[in-house]
């Protein structure tokens, strides 16, 4: 569906994306994860064509990224673009105008996105009046409106209260159920790991690492993770250093990778004579792979 080769761009003498290769395949949802800077927003501004790359190709539906391409990709930006004093529905046929629409065709996408977004029932309702959570779906109706083939959501639910969050968790699933393909920008692991069929980890406008959450488990060899807690520390590390366990900080947790699962008795036993504040264990998460794969 979309496919970017070797792509630079430079703001001055800063080379922000330094021969980027990214392609999200048909009908997937693609988790692009980055720190602040790593040039995702710069990405995404130059597959819309609002931007011009300095070298590199980008293709979607194996054509080249033009003005012709444009009405194939719609875009939810990181900060919502909405007139706050006109309705939902006037903001989208705006919208929908621009993309060509009108007449009774326009009419018709403005009832159905606003349908898809869950928000029928507030066509008439001003912006303004809307909850912030009601925003940000209108925001994806939006990209919505012209029936695109790729949708590109730059962190769609950022800033958004736990419940916002679930409701466009699920507008997100049921588009893709739809055959839209969708390119997702977040800074929220979770978020990724929960919707995404392939997650690429981007650094100083390079894909460190790209695939499955399956597949990037193979960066962190571990079978699970177990954080200890205990008055000396570094006696914990060194034990764990005798018995071949890699140990990381994630924060203030001082952490062990298990190279297989073991029973809360065995790493008891491991940690003989050492006396335990605390154990806990969890599954390797895509947290423990992005820190494992941006610090390299
Ligand atoms: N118009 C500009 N002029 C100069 N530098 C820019 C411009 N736009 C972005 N940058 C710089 O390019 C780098 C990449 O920015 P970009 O906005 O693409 O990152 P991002 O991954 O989207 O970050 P965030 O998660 O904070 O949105 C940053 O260092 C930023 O300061």
């Amino acid at each position: 569906m979309l496919r970017i080769e070797n792509l630079t761009k430079s703001y001055g003498s800063r080379l922000v994306l330094q021969g980027l290769n990214l392609h999200v395949r048909v009908g997937e949802i693609y988790g692009l994860l980055g720190s602040n800077g790593a040039g995702k927003t710069t990405t995404i501004n130059i597959l819309c064509n609002l931007l011009n790359a300095d070298s590199g190709t980008i293709a979607i539906n194996n054509q080249p990224v033009s003005k012709a391409t444009r009405s194939l990709i719609g875009i939810a930006p990181q900060e919502n673009l909405l007139y706050k004093s006109l309705s939902c529905a006037e903001n989208l046929r705006f919208y929908g105008k621009i993309y060509g629409l009108k007449g009774k065709h326009l009419q018709q996408q403005v009832v159905l996105s606003l349908e898809a977004v869950n928000l029928g029932q507030r066509a008439n309702s001003v912006v303004e009046t809307l909850s912030g959570g009601m925003q940000r779906r209108l925001n994806i109706a939006v990209a919505l409106v012209h029936q695109p083939k790729l949708i590109i959501l730059d962190e769609p639910t950022t800033g958004l209260d736990i419940e916002a969050r679930y409701e466009i968790w699920d507008l997100i699933r049921r588009l893709q159920r739809q055959g839209i393909t969708i390119l997702l920008t977040t800074h929220l692991l979770d978020e990724a790991e929960r919707l995404c069929q392939r997650i690429g980890i981007l650094k100083n406008g390079n894909i460190l690492a790209e695939g499955t959450l399956e597949a990037l488990k193979t960066r962190v060899k571990a079978e699970e993770i177990v954080t200890l807690k205990a008055a000396d520390e570094k006696v914990l590390i060194d034990r764990a250093n005798e018995l071949g366990f890699v140990h990381r900080y994630y924060s203030d947790d001082l952490s062990f990778w298990m190279p297989k699962h073991l029973e809360l008795a065995e790493i008891i036993s491991c940690f003989e004579g050492i006396p335990l504040d605390s154990i806990s264990r969890q599954p390797v998460r895509l947290e423990h792979i992005y820190l494992e794969v941006t610090k390299e």
